[in-house]
């Protein structure tokens, strides 16, 4: 069996690895500065936002993602090495994938990881494309969301939809870090709560057809500094999608109004911009706070959209891939009914490694 692993960025280079069902899942960052002292409190706080089997509403999957450093740490601060911290999977239950070998689920990673890596890599829960490898990207992401702070850089997001029903947007404009604290403190982070119990209801509905839903996460970065990025393919755009789209299930980025602006004139879409004393600003923010692929200093502003969970109990078609036949495929096990609500956290996490990333080498 190999063990694969995937990389991000230029700067600050996170680097994933590990299996859903393998001893240990993890993530080395090179590039943080050294002396740095690591709150590991604030990140086992972070990771259980995201941990599975926290509700009902989550795979049941229980698991204690305890972060263990390896190596880069000494006294609590970090070292010129590269920072190295695991987490054990204590709770796999393998046999619920034997099937799935053969059978694969659509909408999953099975049918192509198949034919392209045979059984060199072990697929079991997801293998290295289960949403489990989002746990040490909120290891790394903790530390970034820290290090940022020192940037004066905050970042918050919330469920902003779930099938048809939506929470109440970020003001683009007036969206403050206060905004998030709170969204933080909750199991079920929306800003408007009726909203929040519609959505549960949704949820539960799917859950009780045997099937689950999808839904956005909207994520914003406050205090970001004007200049960031650049032209082209050094674009924020396009960097943080880079991270954001190694996000299982997600589908679907916009920043500012996004899709929407392609149904406004000029005169409408524009964001005006004045005087704040000293400073200059937008009136409105449908630009979300990059022109040029440039932060503007105005709140950056983005959606990630999340296809509904494909681990399914309602009867499938699938094939399978020995016989050469059509196949009726039942899957059992433990899975997200809408992946959105624990998507939230790692939403955070992957804006905060990319622009910590962006940042390092401005
Ligand atoms: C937080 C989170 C939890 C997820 N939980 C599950 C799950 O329980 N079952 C499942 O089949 N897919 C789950 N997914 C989605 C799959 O991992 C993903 O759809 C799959 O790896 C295929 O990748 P793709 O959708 O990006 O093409 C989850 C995704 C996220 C972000
Ligand atoms: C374990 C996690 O979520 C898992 C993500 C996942 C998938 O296919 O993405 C499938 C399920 O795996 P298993 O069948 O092993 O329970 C989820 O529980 C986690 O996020 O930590």
């Amino acid at each position: 069996m190999i063990t694969l692993s995937s990389s991000f960025g230029k700067n600050l280079k996170v680097t994933i690895f590990g299996g859903s069902h393998e001893n240990h899942i993890g993530v080395t960052i090179h590039g943080l500065p050294e002396g740095i002292a690591i709150d590991f409190d604030r990140m086992k706080k972070f990771l259980a936002r995201r941990a599975p089997g926290n509700s009902a509403f989550t795979t049941p999957r229980k698991e204690p993602d305890t972060p263990v450093v390896q190596s880069g740490l000494s006294h609590g601060k970090t070292t010129s090495e590269p920072l190295t911290i695991i987490i054990e999977n204590t709770n796999t239950r393998s046999g619920d994938y034997a099937a799935l070998r053969d059978i694969p689920r659509p909408a999953h990673a099975d049918y192509p990881a198949s034919v392209k890596y045979g059984d060199s890599v072990n697929m079991s829960g997801g293998g290295p494309f289960s949403a489990r490898m989002t746990a040490p990207l909120c290891i790394a992401g903790a530390i970034a969301l820290q290090l940022l702070e020192d940037w004066g850089i905050s970042i918050g997001a919330h469920i902003y939809s779930i099938g048809t029903v939506h929470d109440t947007p970020f003001d683009p404009v007036l969206v403050r870090t206060e905004d998030f604290a709170s969204l933080r403190e909750k199991s079920f982070p929306v800003l408007n709560e009726t909203k929040g119990y519609a959505m549960g209801d949704v949820i539960q509905t799917a859950m009780a057809e045997g099937d689950s839903v999808g839904g956005v996460v909207e994520c914003c970065a406050l205090g970001v500094p004007v200049g960031i990025g650049g032209p082209m393919y050094d674009s924020i755009e396009g960097h943080l999608s880079q991270i954001f789209f190694g996000i299982p299930a997600v589908k679907g980025i916009e920043f500012g109004n996004g899709f929407q602006c392609s149904a406004l004139r000029g005169s409408q879409n524009n964001d005006p911009f004045f005087m704040d004393g000293n400073t200059v600003k937008t009136v409105t923010n449908n630009h979300g706070g990059i022109l040029g692929g440039i932060s503007s200093g105005m709140p950056l502003i983005c959606r990630l959209a999340f296809k509904p969970t494909p681990s399914i109990s309602k009867e499938q078609h699938s094939v399978s891939l020995s016989n050469k036949t059509n196949q009726i495929l039942h899957i059992t096990g433990r899975h997200d009914p809408c992946v959105v609500i624990r998507a939230v956290p790692v939403v955070e996490a992957a804006m905060a490694i990319g622009l910590l990333d962006l940042l390092s080498g401005n």
